[in-house]
């Protein structure tokens, strides 16, 4: 049997790179299928794999407890015709301040990406007011950038402290110590049931209403929505298209018997499948995390 190709963010140690391990140590246990990893340069690149097949899952970010939804991730999702999601897994991110520097002092710049950067903000601008803050690709791409720069820091993960041995200035230096993002394994081919149903549209006229009826599909038949997103359609302002994140799943008749009338008030509606969902544990990492860490809940 041929490996199971796993995309993600790259270089190596990136938080997307820990799901991807968790995913792949635990599809290996299961299946006895190997596992190979395919390091991606944005997380636009890593869906592209996934869609055009060069890859059988994507490992990708969609939310972020401080930060929010990741746009990328659902544009790309919406724009692509052939994607399902297999599995959530949501992993407790935390950031700590990298350099080859020794003083926080005599630092003049901080890289990393910008949800790394959003979610640490306040610490930031309590400790470094006077630095600029540089976006990168990923957070191990902030490390490539800042090399041997002794006024540089990068914000990464203490996993990638250990893997690319960079002394680590400040630990836990996320702004809520309960930072945890959620991601979704993506594949081309079918998808698993599981308690959670994702599905996107766009409505047919922006009217008084348009977004009631969808949602009295949902409540009369006691499905619960856990999220709501709206990203613009990108034809003109003020049109959008909503991502729904619903507790039921396709096997249940009343999510079958709302999707069917859902049709009915929608222009373009699509289901991205019904996936368990699993929050990981400190058992699930403890190969992929340094000695000592431990989980912040
Ligand atoms: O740069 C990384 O380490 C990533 O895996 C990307 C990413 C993201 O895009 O949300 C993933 C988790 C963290 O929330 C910060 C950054």
């Amino acid at each position: 049997m041929p490996p199971l190709v796993v995309a993600h963010l790259g270089p190596r140690g990136t938080n997307t790179e820990t799901v991807a391990l968790v995913y792949g140590e635990q599809h290996q246990e299961r299946t006895g299928q190997a596992v190979e990893f395919f390091p991606c340069p944005s997380i636009g690149k890593t869906l592209e794999a996934a869609a055009q097949r060069l890859v059988d899952v994507a490992i990708v970010p969609v939310e972020n407890s401080t930060e929010g939804g990741i746009a990328i991730t659902l544009d790309c999702l919406w724009a692509a015709e052939n994607l399902k999601i297999q599995q959530e897994l949501v992993l407790p991110i935390t950031h700590v301040l990298l350099s080859r520097g020794k003083l926080l002092a005599d630092l003049t710049k901080v890289v990393s990406h910008p949800q790394a950067l959003g979610q640490c903000q306040k610490w930031l601008g309590a400790h470094l007011p006077q630095v600029s803050l540089v976006p990168a690709n990923s957070t191990t791409e902030a490390i490539q950038i800042i090399g041997d720069d002794p006024t540089a820091a990068a914000i990464a993960s203490p996993r990638a402290a250990t893997l690319f041995d960079l002394s680590v200035l400040q630990t836990d230096i996320q702004d809520y110590p309960d930072n945890c993002t959620r991601f979704w394994a993506i594949s081309s081919e079918g998808y698993l049931a599981g308690s959670h149903t994702t599905l996107a549209f766009s409505v047919p006229r922006n009217v008084p209403g348009a977004l009631v009826a969808p949602l009295q599909l949902l409540a009369q038949r006691n499905i619960n929505l856990s999220r709501i997103e709206s990203r613009p359609t990108k034809r003109s302002l003020g049109e959008y298209v909503f991502f729904m994140d619903l507790e039921a799943s396709q096997t249940e008749p009343r999510l079958q018997e709302a999707l069917e009338k859902l049709k009915q008030y929608t222009e373009v509606l699509k289901i991205f499948g019904s996936y368990p969902t699993k929050v990981l544990q400190l058992a699930d990492l403890q190969h992929f995390h340094p000695p000592g860490w431990s989980s912040p809940s």
